[in-house]
């Protein structure tokens, strides 16, 4: 039982104290571990005892689980993306589900930006390279990687991070092209300077292809083996959304055909499992999930993800809700 009339919260995983120090001022805050996720189990036996939850991006929050833990009264998780949470129980539920948007914003667009020139201008292999001790002069056609002026990058998905990612483009002076389910305003498009074209288009003539849409079932396997066919072969694509946007065999298949240039990828389909493939291949660049992962906007982050799950648990409306049904 709780020693004092504060709200009690658990926070599954140890995050800055600039977020930690906020919680603690108005609740009773237990952080399940610095080193590891509770299991299924764990977060099923602690939930009982806690008012709210702040959540990682692979605590998985899925229907059964909602269904055991109704008397939550917020969930905070610690991410933009929301997948592992089902909105919809946690809606009929009644508890408000809070995420980190805007915070990692320009971290996130700027880790796309470093796998496209990681991999465009071979950079891992060029390390490598030296590293062995292979490098015995300079040669006029060692590693040659792509020119980034005047090529097209398709943005699939113009939310703020794409548009963070169209902005990054055009100080390239690359073309941008982009597929966005709902088209954007006019001004926006002037502003970023962007094209839009259908995602068959935007696949079919984009040097570069940046995935910067949420994860969902729509979104589910959206590059195919089918898609990836149609890619250009000096393409390249650039996933720093979720993994399961992309069929992860397809990929390898398509990568070692050639079919596409090369692949940069922050996320997989089944974190922290890599499908074996890629580790075979010298034109895909991997980094273990780490689009949001600077100091500063991990604190932010926590910062945010903190007043959210306070605010809820204080009657007010949290900064950034995802189902605000839950208060209508
Ligand atoms: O992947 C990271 C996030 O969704 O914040």
């Amino acid at each position: 039982m709780s020693q004092t009339n504060k709200p009690r919260v658990l926070v599954t995983r140890e995050i800055p104290e600039a977020g930690l120090a906020i919680l603690r001022e108005a609740c009773e805050v237990t952080v399940f571990s610095s080193e590891r996720q509770p299991t299924r189990e764990e977060l099923l036996a602690l939930l009982p005892n806690y008012d709210g939850l702040l959540s990682m991006l692979i605590d998985i929050l899925d229907r059964p689980m909602l269904e055991k833990v109704p008397h939550l009264r917020v969930i905070s998780n610690y991410a933009v993306g929301y997948n592992n949470i089902d909105i919809q129980a946690a809606t009929e539920l009644g508890i408000p589900v809070t995420n980190t948007p805007g915070v990692l914003t320009n971290a996130t667009a700027d880790i796309a930006w470093a796998l496209l020139m990681a991999v465009t201008r071979r950079i891992v292999e060029g390390d490598a390279y030296v590293r062995q001790g292979k490098w015995v002069g300079w040669s006029p056609d060692l590693l040659l990687g792509m020119e980034l002026g005047g090529k097209t990058i398709g943005i699939v998905g113009a939310g703020r991070i794409g548009l963070a990612v169209a902005k990054r483009a055009r100080a390239f002076d690359m073309n941008v092209k982009y597929y966005n389910r709902r088209r954007l305003d006019e001004e926006t498009e002037r502003e970023y300077s962007l094209n839009y074209v259908d995602l068959d288009t935007l696949v079919r003539t984009s040097d570069v292809i940046s995935l910067n849409l949420p994860y969902n079932q729509e979104s589910h396997h959206l590059f195919n083996a089918d898609l990836l066919s149609r890619m250009k072969p000096t393409a390249y694509l650039i996933n720093t959304a979720r993994g399961a946007i992309v069929d992860e065999a397809a990929l390898v298949e398509a990568l070692k055909k050639r079919q596409l240039a090369g692949a940069g990828l922050d996320v997989f389909e089944n974190e922290p499992s890599v499908h074996p493939g890629f580790l075979e291949l010298d034109n895909v660049v991997l980094v273990p999930h780490l689009g949001s992962s600077t100091r500063e906007t991990r604190d932010n982050m926590a910062i945010l993800a903190a007043e959210n799950l306070v605010r809820a648990l204080q009657g007010q409306r949290p900064h950034s809700l995802v189902n605000p049904e839950v208060y209508s």
